[in-house]
This record gives structure tokens, C-alpha cells and sequence, in this order.
């Protein structure tokens, strides 16, 4: 008999995951500084207008990490443009538990974490309604891979409502499916050098 199509992630799809996680990553870092700093300005291209439209108060994003979309100087204009925006960068509390925001202002210090990204060193909790979530491999259904940590999903399982979600990445990091879990849920919009995609979840659909 076959097992039923949604099972607890199997070895195999464990496997493939790692192997489409770590080819989006490396595929990423190979690219030279010019072509990266090319695609982030053509991505923010995309998600400006995309961020215009939905007009949160508290936008989480990340810091960059290994290749990942610089977006502080994006996020930095955000928050000047408007009175009353706040950003917020993530902050991992321990390894089994959703990640926590930080309030950041552009030049304030940082310092890195135990994975070395760098997090505010003062702690100013707050709780986004928006989040910026990078994506290693992606698929057209709006799924990701992160890290393998499990801290978005759980982060925004975490919530109720859970804070809308744009996925941010290359489309070299496109697949045809990441092989979802049970524990995986669909981003609202996922932003790529290429355009927009979504929404992926019905009642975001405008
Ligand atoms: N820029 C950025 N910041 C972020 C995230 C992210 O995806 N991007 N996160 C999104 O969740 C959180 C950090 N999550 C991470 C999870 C695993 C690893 C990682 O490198 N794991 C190694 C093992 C490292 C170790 O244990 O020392 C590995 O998988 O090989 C890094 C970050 C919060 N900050
Ligand atoms: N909502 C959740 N509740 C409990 N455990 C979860 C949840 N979401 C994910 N996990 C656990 O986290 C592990 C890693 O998940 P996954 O491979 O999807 O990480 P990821 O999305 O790549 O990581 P990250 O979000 O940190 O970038 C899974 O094995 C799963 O058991």
C-alpha cells in the first residue's frame, strides 16, 4: 500500500530539501557583488509598490546573511518616508521557539548572534504586522526554505492572525516544489529581480 501524500517530512524529502536549500544557497553566493547589488535594486523595483499597497506600521526584515538581499537601505528610506513606521529585526530566543522582533533604527548598534547575523544590541521588542521573509529555494506555490530552522513557520504559526508575509529572493532560488511538510505554510507574496508573485492565501487576495 502507498503512504498517504502528506506524511511527517520522509528521509527522502528531507534529503532533497537539504540538497535544494544548500544549491539556492551556494547558487547566491557565487554571484559577484555587482550582479547581486543589480538584482536587489530590481527586486525593491517589485516590492515597493507591493509594500505602498499593503501599508504596514511594523515591517520585519532581515539583516543579510550569506548573499541574501541587502534591504537595509530600502527598509531605511521606509521608515523616513512616513512618520509612525517602525522596523524590526528578528532575533533568535532559542532554537525550538518562534523568533522574536527587535526595533531597528538605521546606525544603531548591532551585534551578532550566536550564527553570527548581526541583532540589536538593545532589545526593543516589538511585533510586526508585516514581515520580509528571505527565501533560499522557493516554488510557484508560495512555499520556502530557510535555514532549516523552522523559525519563520514557526513564528508565524505563533500568531493569531499570523503577520502578512512577503518572501524575498533571487529566482535562481526558484524550484518546481520544495516538497512541503505538514509544519509549512504558503507566504502571502513572494518578491523576486523577475516581479511579484500572489497572493498565495486566499483572504490576502485583493
Ligand atoms: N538574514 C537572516 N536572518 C535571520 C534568518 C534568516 O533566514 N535570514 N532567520 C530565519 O529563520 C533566523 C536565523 N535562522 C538561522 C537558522 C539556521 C542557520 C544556520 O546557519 N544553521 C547552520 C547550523 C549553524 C549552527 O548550528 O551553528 C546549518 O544549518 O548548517 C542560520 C540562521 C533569524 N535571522
Ligand atoms: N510551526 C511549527 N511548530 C513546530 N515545529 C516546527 C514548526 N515549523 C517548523 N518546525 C520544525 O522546524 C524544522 C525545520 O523546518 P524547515 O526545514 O521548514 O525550516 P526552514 O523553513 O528552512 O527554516 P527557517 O524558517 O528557520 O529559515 C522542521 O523539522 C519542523 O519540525
Amino acid at each position: 500500500m502507498s503512504p498517504p501524500s502528506t506524511v511527517p517530512e520522509t528521509p527522502p524529502d528531507k534529503a532533497l530539501r537539504g540538497a535544494m536549500r544548500r544549491r539556492a544557497i551556494a547558487a547566491r553566493e557565487a554571484l559577484d557583488v555587482a550582479q547581486r547589488s543589480r538584482m536587489t535594486a530590481a527586486l525593491v523595483e517589485h516590492l515597493a509598490p507591493l509594500l505602498d499597497r499593503l501599508s504596514p506600521r511594523v515591517l520585519g526584515f532581515c539583516w543579510p546573511y550569506r548573499g541574501e538581499p541587502d534591504l537595509t537601505g530600502f527598509v531605511a528610506d521606509w521608515l523616513g518616508a512616513a512618520p509612525g513606521r517602525v522596523a524590526a529585526l528578528p532575533v533568535v530566543l532559542a532554537p525550538d521557539q518562534p523568533l522574536a522582533f527587535s526595533a531597528w533604527t538605521p546606525g544603531e548598534t548591532l551585534q551578532p548572534d550566536a550564527f553570527g547575523i548581526p541583532v540589536p544590541a538593545e532589545f526593543r521588542r516589538c511585533d510586526p504586522d508585516l514581515v520580509l521573509v528571505p527565501v533560499n529555494a522557493f516554488d510557484g506555490a508560495g512555499y520556502r526554505l530557510g535555514y532549516g530552522g523552522g523559525f519563520f513557520d514557526r513564528t508565524l504559526a505563533a500568531r493569531e492572525p499570523a503577520p502578512r508575509s512577503i518572501g524575498v529572493g533571487f529566482e535562481l532560488g526558484r524550484v518546481e516544489s520544495i516538497l512541503p511538510a505538514p509544519h509549512d505554510r504558503p507566504l502571502d507574496w513572494i518578491v523576486t529581480e523577475t516581479g511579484t508573485c500572489g497572493p498565495f492565501r486566499g483572504e490576502n487576495a485583493f
